[in-house]
């Protein structure tokens, strides 16, 4: 493998942020006296090629820059390979980066972590959750936060949190609980009308919205959260309580940790990252340390 490095950027993340991100990271990096070259690709399929192309080639170091979206291709490129994923986050949730520690909107502080854990030789070994072929880092989310993530990538104002808060409060004035099977690690089917699933191998989605609190990417399982029927008023009174994670103690919600997730449900997108996957049904598997990740030594479970 060779001491080059090879940005993937999505140049429109964080509203146009993306290219400025990749720059100054490079700056950084080729300052540390790496070799740095950035792929960007005509559209997100184009971009994921050149990724797997450049894994293939034998790159360094692959490095993500941008949003979510952008790790997401990454991921279907270095994931269970020996080729070690950096991350400068620079989109609108960047959940991911927030769920491994990692600077967020900080380009220069992300790549001299990334410089620091590369001339180390260390890196952190974290699971990624699998759907079929697609890899995911976050959360896999089924209901009200797929419609919710469907809306939100519709909308082009407002940014950020609040473009999900906008699109939660539209989605609202639909809410309906739909019957849905899941199946955990194999064992029965349980089926119940539900609000919303969602299965997490990290903690948080939309920007902080912490749906699977618990959730920690190194800890070899999905932490899923299930929302039973809920009246609006119950929603609305419930979902501050996302950002802090405290909605678990409500009675219509449920955790419960599994490595195999089936879910079933009619007319159900699932959406992992905030990509959508496909329609219900679908079976998520934990894959434990499946991506290397470029973080300092010191970082928790450092290693491999
Ligand atoms: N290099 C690329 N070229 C084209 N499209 C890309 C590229 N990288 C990522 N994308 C797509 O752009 C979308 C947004 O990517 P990303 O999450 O990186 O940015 P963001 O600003 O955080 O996005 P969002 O507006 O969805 O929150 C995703 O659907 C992703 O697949």
């Amino acid at each position: 493998m060779g001491d080059d490095i090879t940005l993937l950027v999505n140049p429109a993340a964080g509203r146009g942020g993306g290219s400025r991100a990749a720059l100054r990271a490079a700056r950084v990096l080729r300052a540390a006296g790496f070799s740095v070259r950035a792929v960007t690709g005509v559209d997100a399929p184009d971009a994921a090629r050149r990724a797997r192309e450049a894994v293939a080639d034998g790159t360094g170091a692959l490095v993500a820059v941008g949003g979510d979206g952008v790790v997401s291709l990454a991921l279907g490129a270095v994931a269970e390979t020996s080729t070690p994923l950096g991350i400068v986050a620079a989109g609108t949730g960047n959940d991911t980066a927030r769920a491994c520690g990692l600077p967020i909107r900080a380009p220069e502080a992300a790549a001299t972590l990334m410089a620091e854990a590369l001339a180390a030789g260390a890196s952190r070994r974290v699971d990624l959750g699998r759907v079929g072929e697609r890899w995911f880092a976050g959360v896999l989310a089924a209901g009200f936060d797929s419609r919710v993530t469907d809306r939100g990538n519709r909308m082009r104002w407002p940014r950020g949190r609040l473009r999900y808060d906008a699109a939660v409060l539209a989605e609202l004035a639909a809410l309906h609980a739909v019957p849905c099977r899941i199946r955990l690690d194999g064992g029965p089917w349980s089926e119940r009308d539900i609000t919303l699933v969602a299965v997490g191998n990290g903690p948080s989605y939309g920007g902080g919205l912490r749906i699977c609190a618990g959730a920690r990417p190194d800890d070899g399982h999905f932490t899923v959260t299930v929302v039973g029927r809920v009246s609006r008023t119950t929603l609305v009174r419930v979902y501050p309580r996302v950002y802090r994670g405290t909605h678990l103690g409500h009675p219509a919600v449920s955790a419960f940790t599994a490595t195999r997730v089936e879910l079933d449900a009619p007319g159900v997108t699932g959406y992992a990252d905030g990509e959508p996957l496909g329609p219900l049904p679908l079976t998520a598997t934990c894959v434990p340390g499946a991506l290397r990740l470029l973080a300092p030594p010191a970082g928790a479970g450092s290693g491999g």
